[in-house]
């Protein structure tokens, strides 16, 4: 399925327009066409390697399409700086010599839009300590840390690849809960990868479903409850087995 619409989207952040991307001649996406409007979360779920992430990396400016195009308002995300954008990939990004307050300051310097006060308020919630090295911190800390770092920047889009991943459930009920109250809807739209779909639905506006590298569901989360009268595991379900049958 190349393209799925939406109810009018009036004034979208991000439009993958036919959109396809290769690497060493393997299709990755296929020709996928949809637009995100402004203020909202989206979850993008679907297999591993099924192109998730190449989604969020195009989003970002980080790779370019090989055919269509990524207009991140209005213009080619890939010509943008990254002041548009708070990307949070799926690896650690950190110097481990650092310490959690010296990790601030060094985001604090690199981004003018790095909010150093909401930066503080979300370490204190997190309980993280400023003066501990971040190579001594554990997994779930350090998950947490680098949610601080992408939330705390005032911008537009806040890009997060499995920010949940391998993370026991408290902590990851811990981290959706300050996504909750730290994202500034209306403001902010936050788009994420997750493998974590229950944990993440009550938090997701829309849903993206990706199906080797083609796009098969793209629906507002409330609708799929209301209308379809499951959850985000059955319409997945659903949706894969449809695209199977065509
Ligand atoms: N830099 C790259 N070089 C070569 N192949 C790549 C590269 N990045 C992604 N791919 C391939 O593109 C396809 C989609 O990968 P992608 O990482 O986007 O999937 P994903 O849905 O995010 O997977 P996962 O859920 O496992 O993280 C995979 O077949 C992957 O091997």
């Amino acid at each position: 399925m190349a393209e799925i619409a939406i109810a009018a989207d009036a004034e979208p952040i991000v439009v993958f327009n036919r959109v396809e991307k290769s690497f060493s001649g393997k299709i990755a996406l296929k020709e996928i066409s949809f637009t995100i409007p402004k203020g909202i979360i989206v979850g993008i779920v679907g297999t591993n390697g099924s192109g998730k992430s190449t989604i969020l990396k195009l989003m970002a400016g980080l790779q370019r399409p090989g055919k269509g195009k990524v207009l991140l308002n209005g213009r080619q995300a890939e010509r943008l700086s990254s002041r548009q954008v708070a990307f949070l990939p799926e690896q650690d990004m950190f110097y481990s010599s650092f310490t959690v307050e010296k990790t601030l300051n060094f985001y604090n310097e690199m981004f003018t839009d790095f909010d150093r006060k909401k930066a503080m308020e979300m370490i204190q919630s997190f309980e993280l300590q400023m003066g501990q090295k971040v190579a001594h911190l554990s997994k779930g800390n350090r998950a947490r840390l680098k949610i601080v770092l992408a939330l705390a920047r005032q911008v537009p889009l806040i890009i997060m690849d499995e920010p949940l991943s391998g993370l026991d459930p408290l902590v990851r009920e811990s981290i959706i809960r300050s996504l909750i109250a730290t994202v500034d809807m209306g403001e902010q739209t936050l788009v994420i990868t997750t493998h974590e779909v229950e944990e993440v639905e009550p938090l997701l506006d829309r849903a993206m479903l990706i199906k080797d590298g083609e796009l098969c569901g793209y629906e507002e989360v409330e609708r799929i409850h209301s209308e379809q009268g499951i959850g985000l595991v059955g319409w997945m379900k659903k949706n894969i087995e449809k695209m199977k049958r065509n």
